[in-house]
Order: C-alpha cells, then sequence, then structure tokens
C-alpha cells in the first residue's frame, strides 16, 4: 500500500469507528505521520489462526477493536443464517482483559440486531465455561472474548459452532469471506435486548466437573493454586470443593482478575518464571502439588516437588501430565479415541495401543481435538487436556485440575507421587522426553526466513540422528490438512516439528527423543534423553538460523 492509500484507509476507519480510545490512537499516528505505525494498523488484517482472532487492541483492521469485533460477529450471523444455523442462541463470553466486556456486549448487540437469540455471561468467566455452555444450552454458536495467554496489551475472539468446538475450515474460510463481505458499519444492525446467563449454568459445570470423581477415590491432597490474574480462580475454588477436595491456597498476589497481569513478564504458565509465586508459596505450605491456569482458564500447568530441580520444585512439561493423563483414563479402556495433536509426544499413541484404544493425531490446536469423533481423552503439549469431551469439546482447565488432584490423591494415598507414575511410564513404554525451542521475534519475516532456509538446506543428522523422512506439512503431509509446518523423523522414534505460533509472533520447534529403560535405570535414561535433546536443539538451531 502506498502512503496515500494508508492514509486514506486511516480517515475512512476514523469516520466509522465508534471507539474514542482508538480514534485519539490513530489521529496520534497520523498526527506523527508514523508510516510504519499506518503499516502496521492498515497493510494487514487480523485473521483467524489458531485459536480465532488474536492481536493487539488498537486502530486499524490488523487490531483488535471495535470495529474489527462488529464485523466480525456481523460476518459470523450472517455466516450462520446463509447456513440455517439459527434454531438457537449465540453464547457470548469474556475474560477480564481490556476492552473484552465491550467486545462482548458489541457481539451481543449485532447478534441481536441480526435477529439471532443472544446469550450473555454476566461476567468475566472462564474459556471452557462457553465450550460447555454451547452444548449445554443448544447454542448455535459461541464467542469467547480473550487472548488467553498473551501478553497484556493483545486480545482476542475465539469462535465456536453449535457442536462445541472452535472453528476449522472450512468453516473458517467462510465465516472470514462474510466478515469481509460486511458493509459500513453505520448499516450493521445492532439490538440492546439479549439475555445474560451467570449462575444457572456455572451449576450445571459444575455439577459436571464435580461428577467425575467417583466417590471413593481418596481426596486428602494439599495443593496451591494461581489463576495467573485470570479469571479462573472463583470457579476452580467451587469446583476443588463441590468435588470433595480440601480448597487449594490460591496465590494472593495473582487471585484477583488484572488485565495488565502485574507480576508476571508473559501470563502463559509455558514461560519461564510464570509460576514461580505459586512455586515460592507451594514452599512455604509444603504443599504437595501446585496448579495453575492461564488467564482464560483452559490450560491447566502442575508442578510438583522434586529433590534434584533447583528450588526442590518442577513444572510437568505438558506432555508429561498428558502422559499421566492419558495412563489414568486409557488404562480404564474407555470405548473411544484418544487424540493429540502432532506436536505433542508420541507416548500416547503407545500408551492408547495397549489399552485397545484407538489413537488419532491431528494439526496443532484445540480446534481440531476437541472434534476428533468419540474422544475419549485428547490433550496438546501446550498445557491442554480435554478430560470430558462428552461435555467440552476444547481443552478445560478446571475439570483437569480436578482430575489432577484426584490422580495426585490417589498416588499420595499409597505413598507415592506423580514423579513416581512418571517413572511408571517410562519403564512401561520406554522414556519419552520432550523440548520447546521457541523464539519470539519482532520482525515476522525472520520467521520465513527460518522457514527458507530449513526447506533449502533439509538437515540430514540432527543431535547425532539421523533424519529418516521429511514431512513438509504445507503440502499436507500424512493425511492431515495443510499447515505451514515441517516434520523430521528421526532415527530410535525421535521427531522435530518446525512450525510458525498462530497465535503470536514465535517460531516454535517441538523436539521429542526416546529412550528405551534399560533394567529399570530411569534415572540414566532421563541422562541420555536429556543429552540428546540438547543435541538435537543445537543442531537445529543452527539449521534454522536462530
Ligand atoms: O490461547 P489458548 O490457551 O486457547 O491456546 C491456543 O493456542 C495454543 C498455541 O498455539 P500456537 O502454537 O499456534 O501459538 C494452541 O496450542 C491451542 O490449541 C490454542 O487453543
Ligand atoms: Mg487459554
Amino acid at each position: 500500500m502506498t502512503t496515500d492509500q494508508l492514509r486514506s484507509a486511516a480517515h475512512a476507519w476514523l469516520a466509522e469507528d465508534p471507539d474514542p480510545d482508538t480514534v485519539a490512537e490513530l489521529q496520534a499516528v497520523l498526527a506523527v505521520g508514523d508510516e510504519p505505525g499506518l503499516i502496521d494498523r492498515f497493510g494487514a488484517k487480523l485473521e483467524f489462526g489458531t485459536a480465532g482472532l488474536r492481536g493487539a487492541v488498537g486502530a486499524g483492521p490488523n487490531r483488535m477493536n471495535r470495529m474489527v469485533v462488529i464485523r466480525a460477529a456481523a460476518g459470523l450471523c450472517a455466516y450462520l443464517k446463509a447456513n440455517g444455523l439459527t434454531d438457537g442462541p449465540v453464547l457470548i463470553g469474556y475474560d477480564a482483559r481490556h476492552k473484552s466486556d465491550v467486545f462482548a456486549q458489541d457481539t451481543a448487540a449485532v447478534v441481536r440486531g441480526a435477529g439471532l437469540d443472544a446469550v450473555l455471561l454476566d461476567r468475566a468467566l472462564p474459556t471452557p465455561v462457553v465450550a460447555f455452555g454451547i452444548r449445554h444450552l443448544g447454542a448455535v454458536a459461541g464467542v469467547v472474548v480473550t487472548a488467553s495467554h498473551n501478553p497484556p496489551q493483545d486480545n482476542g475472539y475465539k469462535v465456536y459452532l453449535g457442536d462445541g468446538s472452535q472453528i476449522v475450515p472450512p468453516a473458517d474460510i467462510e465465516i472470514a469471506a462474510a466478515i469481509d463481505a460486511v458493509g459500513p458499519l453505520a448499516d450493521v444492525p445492532r439490538g440492546d435486548d439479549w439475555q445474560t446467563i451467570g449462575d444457572e449454568l456455572l451449576q450445571a459445570y459444575l455439577d459436571r466437573v464435580a461428577a467425575l470423581v467417583p466417590a471413593e477415590a481418596p481426596r486428602a491432597i494439599n495443593a496451591v493454586y494461581t489463576p495467573l490474574h485470570g479469571v479462573g480462580r472463583d470457579l476452580v475454588v467451587a469446583a476443588v470443593q463441590r468435588a470433595g477436595f480440601a480448597v487449594p491456597k490460591v496465590v494472593s498476589s495473582q487471585a484477583e482478575p488484572d488485565p495488565d497481569f502485574p507480576t508476571v513478564s508473559f501470563p502463559n504458565p509455558e514461560e519461564p518464571g510464570a509460576i514461580d509465586a505459586a512455586l515460592e508459596l507451594a514452599r512455604a505450605e509444603g504443599a504437595d502439588i501446585a496448579v495453575a491456569n492461564d488467564p482464560d482458564a483452559d490450560r491447566c500447568a502442575v508442578a510438583v516437588p522434586d529433590p534434584t530441580a533447583e528450588g526442590g520444585w518442577r513444572m510437568l512439561r505438558g506432555d508429561e501430565l498428558g502422559g499421566l493423563l492419558g495412563e489414568f483414563l486409557l488404562s480404564a479402556r474407555p470405548e473411544g479415541v484418544a487424540a493429540c495433536s502432532i506436536v505433542s509426544s508420541s507416548l500416547l499413541s503407545k500408551i492408547a495401543a495397549s489399552y485397545d484404544v484407538r489413537f488419532y493425531d491431528t494439526l496443532t490446536g484445540f480446534k481440531w481435538i476437541g472434534r476428533v469423533p468419540e474422544l475419549v481423552f485428547g490433550y496438546e503439549e501446550a498445557l491442554g487436556y480435554c478430560v470430558d469431551p462428552e461435555a467440552v469439546k476444547d481443552k478445560d482447565g478446571i475439570s483437569t485440575l480436578v482430575r489432577v488432584l484426584q490422580l495426585a490423591a490417589g498416588a499420595k494415598a499409597e505413598g507415592r507421587t506423580l514423579l513416581d507414575l512418571l517413572d511408571d511410564l517410562a519403564d512401561r513404554y520406554g522414556l519419552h522426553a520432550t523440548d520447546q525451542l521457541s523464539v519470539r521475534v519482532e520482525d515476522l519475516s525472520l520467521i520465513v526466513d527460518a522457514m527458507t532456509r530449513l526447506r533449502a538446506t533439509p538437515p540430514s543428522v540432527l543431535g547425532g540422528l539421523a533424519v529418516q523422512q521429511v514431512d513438509d506439512l504445507s503440502l499436507g503431509a500424512a493425511g492431515l490438512p495443510p499447515t505451514e509446518g515441517l516434520r523430521y523423523q528421526l532415527e530410535s522414534g525421535a521427531r522435530v516439528v518446525v512450525r510458525p505460533s498462530g497465535t503470536e509472533p514465535k517460531l516454535k520447534c517441538y523436539l521429542e527423543v526416546v529412550v528405551p529403560v534399560e533394567g529399570g535405570d530411569v534415572a540414566a535414561a532421563r541422562v541420555q534423553a536429556a543429552n540428546r535433546l540438547a543435541a538435537v536443539k543445537a543442531d537445529l538451531a543452527a539449521a534454522a538460523g536462530i
């Protein structure tokens, strides 16, 4: 776009924008002639990524703002009407980020304006409440205004259809086309007579979660918990209590929702240091376990005492908890399917095979996992778990947390810990060790460059392991829908996947090595696996030039 085109797009925007904050921001950008600022805002537009629309709050089609939200809602409604999906409400939830409540109300207003029923949650609540509520209420669609674990300046828009899963192609492409076809903002009809819902839905959700834990299960476990300044606390406390466990001690500095996430650099339990306050409280309390949610409470992180770790505690990797929950839930040989994403550990496929449970792998993103037919358990390495797919076809940090307490209390009753259970898994299936190399960039072209480099000069050996197969995921490898990414299958069952994040400006490389456990010596296998992972990581960084 030329400077003139950018400026006229900006002026056209100003003429329509109902939000004085973004108007003032854009006027300032224009006043100082900030061309990069204009390109950033008007040179592209937000697209549906791994989990809906996501971006910094600000003016322009490449930001999250009231214009983008109103148009997205209008496009979604047009799609629903064009497909005859009108015999139920659209359920709308939101987190506690900047403008989330305003964006949610705008959405409700547009849904009513389109002549559809709108049900708005009456307060900021966890994302799984919407995923649950869609099916519970027979909604035709759901929206959650949230940027989950992203930095404070971001917001986002998760979109679900009536099956309770987030949208995938072709629905996302069709909805995007319907959004593009929305005319001037002034012509988008709006209503103000939406319904609200709160306690009634929460009670149904809590009943469902509490029923996951059988009456006879041991429940003695001391937990600490942090919602990481997000919206998880009230529902977690209620769910844990209703399921019969003692209420966890909550990290007080992070207990209340706060859109600025003041005590953490990134409100993402995957980021180093994010759960430090929880670990500190866990040490002070002599707790058995520390649990955390991401800010919209669809992820669950777990840490346990580990005398060999710095500070005496360590957080489990998403794949470790995935393996533990997989063994716990699949050993009952449920009828159905287990699933995880291709960037998650291959351990789940082996657990499933050992209990004659069918297994699927999917692309990254819970929008793919949650919709797997006959799902009985699904997870992804990014701390996402679905332990009750009948009720919630998405990851759910609250039901997962309750299941984790059950698992940990059951182990404790036998004088064991989650680390002992991890050793059991390694002994039984081989040690599956995973790691991630992830690089945050300012300039997205660096990610494109790294992918180009890897395609031009594919590595033949990584960490001393021969690359036996390269799958270019952009070509739709292994029967999966095409997506940007590369997968390397290495000797001895190791594998590497490289892909750009669909929620943040990051390149993510997912590493897995598998080391057999000889003579029950899991510790030796762990050392060997750690060395191998480090070697693979170093070679991969060199090959990608990151
Ligand atoms: O934001 P959340 O917690 O919903 O999590 C979202 O983003 C994660 C990271 O995606 P990416 O690797 O593309 O950045 C995905 O794994 C997850 O399925 C998706 O729902
Ligand atoms: Mg989340």
